[in-house]
């Protein structure tokens, strides 16, 4: 059975002291870690205060981004040597913000994969089709690519640590969520994917979330879907009730 993982991406929001008070409001009334994997994705300036507060709580702490180069004249950047020594634990890579407006490519995302497992951070990819592309029926095929090129080169034990978080663009921020039989409909294929990529047994281990406007009315509906693991949510995940209503609804499943 895999254990769900509910993770909030806050995206560009929140400064350091409203980030400390979320955590402070969260961290001893998420459910234990053995049960539901509850996650925060947070921005760079907010992670060391971050970590330090989660210590010992059930709340893991991640990035949205990184570079995959250990250091180097890289201006801006940060580098999964510095996320693995602040103690962060998992790192967004390949947002659908960040393919569409940072230049983000399925190649990055990959050496960034591999830059993750280097340095003990859970990659958490993200993967998703346009709306066109899902009017002109190009979901699968689009999301197989992404996929496939992401765990290129990993090794079976790498794949099954992986969480690939399918977010279609047209359901990010809009208010509307795939059903959850849409969304789990390409969770199947992204894990028929991986099977035949990889292996059966990294298609059975490795954990898929959906994400786009998911919140604590619609959670449940998605998760009791077969092949949806969790669930990465921008919106409903900034406020502390409704994040602690989420990562219970991973519980319950
Ligand atoms: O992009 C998302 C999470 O990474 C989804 O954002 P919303 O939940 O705000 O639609």
């Amino acid at each position: 059975m895999r254990k769900k993982i509910i993770a909030g991406n806050w995206k560009m929001n929140k400064v350091v002291s409203e980030a400390k008070q979320f955590l402070s409001d969260v961290k001893e009334n998420v459910p234990s870690s053995d049960q539901v994997e509850s996650v925060v994705c947070a921005p760079f300036v907010s992670l060391p205060a971050l970590v330090e507060q989660a210590k010992g709580t059930d709340v893991k702490i991640a990035a949205q981004n990184m570079h995959f180069e250990e250091n180097g004249a890289f201006t801006g950047e940060v580098s999964p040597v510095m996320l693995q020594d602040l103690g962060v634990e998992y790192v967004v890579l390949g947002h659908s913000e960040r393919r569409e407006m940072f230049n983000e490519t399925d190649e990055s995302v990959n050496k960034k994969v591999h830059a993750a497992f280097s340095h003990e951070l859970t990659p958490i990819v993200c993967v998703g089709e346009t709306l066109e592309q899902r009017e002109a029926n190009e979901t699968k095929p689009h999301v197989e690519k992404q996929v496939k090129a992401a765990l290129e080169g990993l090794s079976e034990e790498q794949v099954k640590q992986v969480v690939l978080a399918y977010e279609p663009i047209w359901a990010i921020g809009t208010g509307k969520t795939a059903t959850s039989e849409q969304a789990n409909e390409v969770c199947t294929h992204i894990r028929d994917v991986v099977q035949s990529a990889v292996s059966e047994t990294a298609a059975d281990a490795i954990r898929i979330q959906y994400g786009g406007s998911v919140k604590p009315a619609n959670v449940d509906e998605l998760l009791a879907q077969s092949d949806i693991d969790g669930a990465l949510v921008g919106g409903a995940s900034l406020e502390a009730d409704s994040f602690l209503k989420l990562v219970e609804a991973g519980k319950n499943e």
